[in-house]
């Protein structure tokens, strides 16, 4: 048998540690926990896990050190490019967005011309400006961005924004979203067919459990006469399962949905005589 093992990077710590290690875990990977050792064995699966700086991870994945990564597609857009982009993993969704003071009167992108933002994603802002024919001056800092046009470092700034409250507490508004992103997985463009063969089996695990996430069973009584109208809102996997009840004339139907299709039904499900709804979670989904 092979001894190889799949070398994964994920955040050491902030934003995307947790959701990172949670995804792992529910995929059945079970790691021998050491994030002081930065580097850690699973037990049940081929798989060495480096714990990293989320902005150092493309270089990482370039060179061919880690074989795939759990990164914030907004790294990979401002300097992994070259690096393989697989599936969205549904947590840590964010925007990257050009914000100004409130006070400023922003009529477009023409109001910065010539200005100076401040940044921590250049090569974002750059292709952003540079194909709307926008030529601004990137004063680049690592953090704490949103406080520069406060302090008369800059004029607007470009960083991540999701609930808006860091925006809103210094006094800026959001005026261009300029892309979205959210967790993806990355794989270094150096990985050894051996290795690549690891990775999709745990792509493929990853895919059962973020299909299960956002999918829920239900089972709901209902009118016979109301069946055929109830199981066209309620398409299923192939097509919902229908039993009878011991009282004459309802049946039990079985499905798998959405959940906000769900939520998007439930009066049209109420309307048609359906009751007894119940909604419950699902581990794994393969499809
Ligand atoms: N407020 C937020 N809401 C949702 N997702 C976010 C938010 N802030 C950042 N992210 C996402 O999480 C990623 C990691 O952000 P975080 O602030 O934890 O690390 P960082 O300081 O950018 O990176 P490093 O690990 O290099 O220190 C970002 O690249 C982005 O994709
Ligand atoms: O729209 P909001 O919900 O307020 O989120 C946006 C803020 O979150 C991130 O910072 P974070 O808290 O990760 O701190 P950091 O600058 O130390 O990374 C980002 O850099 C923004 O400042
Ligand atoms: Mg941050």
């Amino acid at each position: 048998m092979s001894t190889e093992k799949l070398r994964i990077a994920i955040q050491k710590s902030g934003r995307l540690n947790e959701d990172s290690l949670k995804i792992l875990k529910d995929a059945g990977v079970s790691i021998d926990n050491g994030k002081e050792q930065l580097k850690a064995s699973a037990r049940n699966f081929p798989l060495e896990v480096m714990y990293l700086r989320n902005g150092d991870i493309p270089q990482y994945l370039r060179d061919g050190v880690v074989d795939a990564a759990i990164i914030g597609e907004n790294v990979l857009i401002e300097k992994g490019k070259d690096i393989i982009r697989g599936e969205k993993l549904g947590f840590s969704k964010c925007r990257v967005s050009l914000a100004v003071p409130k006070s400023m009167k922003y009529k477009g992108l023409q109001d910065l011309d010539g200005k100076k933002i401040a940044t921590s994603y250049p090569n974002t802002v750059n292709d952003f400006l540079k194909e709307k024919g926008i030529t601004a001056d990137l004063h680049i800092i690592n953090g704490s961005v949103e406080i520069a046009p406060n302090i008369g470092l800059a004029d607007g700034i470009c960083d991540i924004v999701s609930s808006g409250s860091t925006l809103f507490k210094n006094n800026l508004k959001e005026v261009e979203v300029m892309l979205k992103s959210e967790a993806v997985l990355a794989i270094s463009p150096e990985i050894s067919e051996e290795r690549k063969a690891i990775l999709e089996k745990l792509q493929f695990r990853f895919k059962s459990v973020l299909n299960a996430r956002t999918s829920k069973y239900i089972l709901l009584n209902a009118p016979n006469e109301n069946l055929e109208k109830i199981i066209k809102l309620l398409p299923g996997m192939r097509s919902p399962t229908v039993l009878p009840l011991a009282e004459e004339g309802w049946s039990s139907i079985h499905t798998v949905i959405n959940e906000e299709r769900f939520w998007e039904v439930i009066d049209e499900l109420k309307n048609n005589g359906a009751e007894g709804i119940l909604v419950a979670p699902i581990e794994k989904m393969v499809l």
